[in-house]
């Protein structure tokens, strides 16, 4: 697709660019001209032994798009079940690959590149991602989460993710990434890196769900023509969100399963959206994609606005500053354990 028509579909509401039958893979425009298939699988915390079957699995019952990372630990486990699909015929061009550097690689953006690739068995990524804008030391104590004395993370205050961003903007002509993008970017971080960008995000990678909605950055990205991918849809470990009465309401009206719901709500606002699973059976009931209309999305957008969870919006605007100063970790994590969701 030309980039001038991407960028114009991606501001349209997305009405407006669905079709009305919405798919798994229904191909979402990107800033780069390219489109992203609108149903991922996750990988995070899908664990050695299970993600090679996961994977190879996804892609037999027509998944074509896969969320890594390097920081998963089971790159090489993809990669195993990504040969597997290949074998049985499927193309490399027909998948969508997105990995992200972990912050421990922030200035060593190609040699972070270069290990995820390596341990895929690739030889580009559809996507690379900035994991977070949260540079680590390169040089501390573990070579993924470095801690400091106090036990907070050793973060790495000479390099700025504005940095990392301008070492990301070399990759696409090493041939070695079709797109990069940033993740967990608040409003704020945006602000901080688009009047230094020269290449602007293909796309933001956040937490979504209907108990953190996350309008304001959810609009913002769109004016400036970048797309959202949705993370942790279930509401992460132990999917805590199909208890919610409210989108089991909408499951009901439609004779669909919650997890359904969950992930139709992303791609009826114009977002990705990537659901883990290492269950075969569940890995086949995500592929289910509707059409909500206006009434179920106004039920499920009026969920975050319950008692206890109006705040988690607000909360989770802070995420980022958080990373760098707590001694707890993400923020994130405490605030779903803080309101009775599981990390
Ligand atoms: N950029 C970032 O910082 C982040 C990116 N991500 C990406 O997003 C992906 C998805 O988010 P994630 O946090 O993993 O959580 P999800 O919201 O996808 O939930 C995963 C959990 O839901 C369970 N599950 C999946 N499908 C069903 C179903 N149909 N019925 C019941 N339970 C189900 C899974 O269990 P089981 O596997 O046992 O079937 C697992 O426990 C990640 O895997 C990762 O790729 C996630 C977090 C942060
Ligand atoms: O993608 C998944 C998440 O971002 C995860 O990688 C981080 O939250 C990590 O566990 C951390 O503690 O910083």
């Amino acid at each position: 697709m030309n980039p001038s028509l991407a960028k114009f579909m991606l501001r349209k509401t997305p009405k407006e660019i669905l079709d009305p039958k919405p798919t798994m893979n229904t191909p979402l425009p990107l800033n780069t001209g390219a489109s992203i298939p609108a149903l991922g699988l996750g990988t995070w915390q899908s664990a050695p032994g299970e993600v090679k079957k996961a994977v190879s699995h996804a892609i037999s019952v027509g998944y074509r798009h896969i969320d890594c990372a390097y920081v998963y630990g089971n790159e090489d486990e993809v990669g195993e079940g990504l040969r597997e699909a290949f074998a049985s015929g499927v193309k490399r061009e027909d998948l969508f690959i997105t990995t992200k550097l972990w912050c421990t690689f922030h200035s060593r953006a190609e040699e972070g590149l270069d290990l995820s690739l390596k341990a895929l068995g690739l030889d580009y990524v559809d996507l690379y991602l900035m994991h977070w804008p949260c540079p680590m030391n390169p040089n501390g104590n573990d070579p993924k989460f470095p801690k400091l004395p106090d036990g907070s993370r050793d973060l790495d205050k000479s390099w700025s993710h504005v940095d990392t961003w301008k070492a990301m903007e070399k990759l696409p002509s090493t041939g070695k990434v079709k797109a990069i993008g940033v993740a967990n970017y608040s409003v704020k971080y945006l602000e901080e890196l688009l009047p230094h960008a020269s290449v602007t995000p293909a796309v933001n990678q956040i937490e979504n769900h209907p108990y953190l909605p996350q309008q304001e950055i959810v609009d913002f990205c769109k004016s400036k023509g970048i797309h959202i991918t949705a993370y942790s849809p279930l509401g992460s470990t132990g999917s805590p969100l199909f208890k919610e009465e409210g989108v089991q309401e909408v499951a009901k009206k439609h004779n669909v399963s919650v997890g359904c719901v969950l992930l139709s709500y992303h791609i009826a606002r114009g977002s990705s959206v990537l659901a883990k699973s290492v269950t075969p059976s569940r890995i086949e009931e995500n592929k289910n994609i509707i059409k909500l209309d206006s009434s179920d999305m106004e039920s499920l957008e009026s969920i975050h606005k319950k008692k206890g969870l109006r705040d988690l919006s607000i909360l989770r605007l802070a995420l980022t500053l958080a990373f760098r100063t707590s001694s707890r970790g993400p923020f994130f994590l405490s605030a779903r354990k803080h309101y009775g969701m599981p990390s």
